[in-house]
């Protein structure tokens, strides 16, 4: 059992509508909340009151319904980049399996491409479950981004990562491990990409590492999500926000489904010049985000943290 003075993670209210039209005091306040939790813990859990349950009954219905299809069908789903795709059964991580989905905007195109490789004759009702679902994901998405933005006083720089920005939306499933057992649902790691958010159904077992070194479990529940910070975003604040790393540890009977939409910036990544000055100097070169994504390809001990030696080693090689 936990015990109530275990460390919680920030949680912050988010309601639509009064963010987008209601007053900017609520808008700048709750922007220095995310910021700050951004800065000292790389995460925080969003509570979103609005959150239909339809659509979260459904979405993980129709997860579990697309990782009971055969093995030889799930494989149809590939990718070039490195964690998109069908991945799964490794030797290290033998309970995590996952779907990549990459998509320049949540559309209905998008989800129909990946509906159709299962359903041959096309899936409407999953189709459109999966891109409401990825709607909400990326609407929650930009209005951190929007926050964080702001809260530097880096309007202008959202739309030039709005343009760039592509997404991987991540389906997952964690076998479980049966009574009274537990093991390594993925291994400790900090995220390649610039920023995602993460929704689950009811199953625990998404832990994130604080800098004091404690592990934080996120607590699931229909109308949470969390916020997990990249290498990228960390490196592209010039190290002000924190990047966290974190695993999953799945437990007991009931296996658990997570659903996140990660970002990927194409093109250079550059720390704003506003963020560089000479109590904080430059701490990373401009660097290529798909390309830092492929030198992290073959994982190992680049997955605790490899922005920094990548920074040095592709402005060594460019020299
Ligand atoms: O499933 C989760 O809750 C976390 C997944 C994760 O950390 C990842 O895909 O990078
Ligand atoms: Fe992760």
């Amino acid at each position: 059992m936990d015990s109530p003075c275990q460390p919680q993670l920030p949680t912050i209210k988010f309601n639509s509508k009064k963010l987008k039209n209601g007053s900017t005091d609520l808008f700048n306040s709750t922007s220095d909340s995310v910021r700050a939790a951004l800065e000292t813990y790389g995460c925080f859990v969003i509570e979103y009151e609005e959150m239909s349950p339809q659509l979260y009954e459904a979405m993980y219905g129709l997860s579990e319904e697309l990782f009971r299809l055969p093995m030889e069908t799930k494989r149809n789903h590939t990718s070039k980049l490195p964690g998109f795709g069908y991945g799964g059964n490794y030797a290290a991580m033998p309970l995590f399996e996952y779907f990549g989905i990459e998509h320049a905007q949540p559309d209905l195109e998008s989800m129909r491409k990946f509906t159709g490789l299962f359903w041959p004759d096309g899936n409407q009702y999953f189709c459109e479950t999966l891109q409401s679902y990825c709607n909400l994901l990326s609407e929650l998405y930009w209005t951190v981004m929007k926050m964080v933005t702001s809260s530097y006083g880096l309007e202008r720089h959202y739309s030039t990562l709005e343009t760039a920005s592509f997404y991987m939306t991540r389906l997952m499933r964690y076998h479980a491990p049966g009574e009274g057992k537990s093991n390594i649902g993925i291994l400790p790691h900090r995220d390649k990409s610039f920023l995602s958010v993460i929704g689950t159904n009811e199953v625990r077992g998404l832990e994130i590492e604080t800098p004091d070194g404690d592990w934080i479990h996120f607590e699931p529940a229909p109308t949470k999500f969390i916020v997990v910070v990249g290498e990228a975003l960390m490196a592209w604040s010039n190290g002000r926000i924190y990047c966290p790393l974190h695993k999953v540890v799945a437990r007991g009977m009931k296996e658990k489904y997570s659903i996140g939409t990660f970002s990927f910036v194409r093109g250079i990544l550059e720390v704003p010049q506003e963020l560089v000055n000479d109590k904080n100097p430059l701490q990373f070169k401009p660097f290529n985000h798909l390309d830092f994504l492929d030198y992290c390809r073959e994982g190992g001990s680049k997955m605790y943290g490899a922005i920094q030696g990548y920074c040095e080693e592709s402005t060594r090689i460019e020299s």
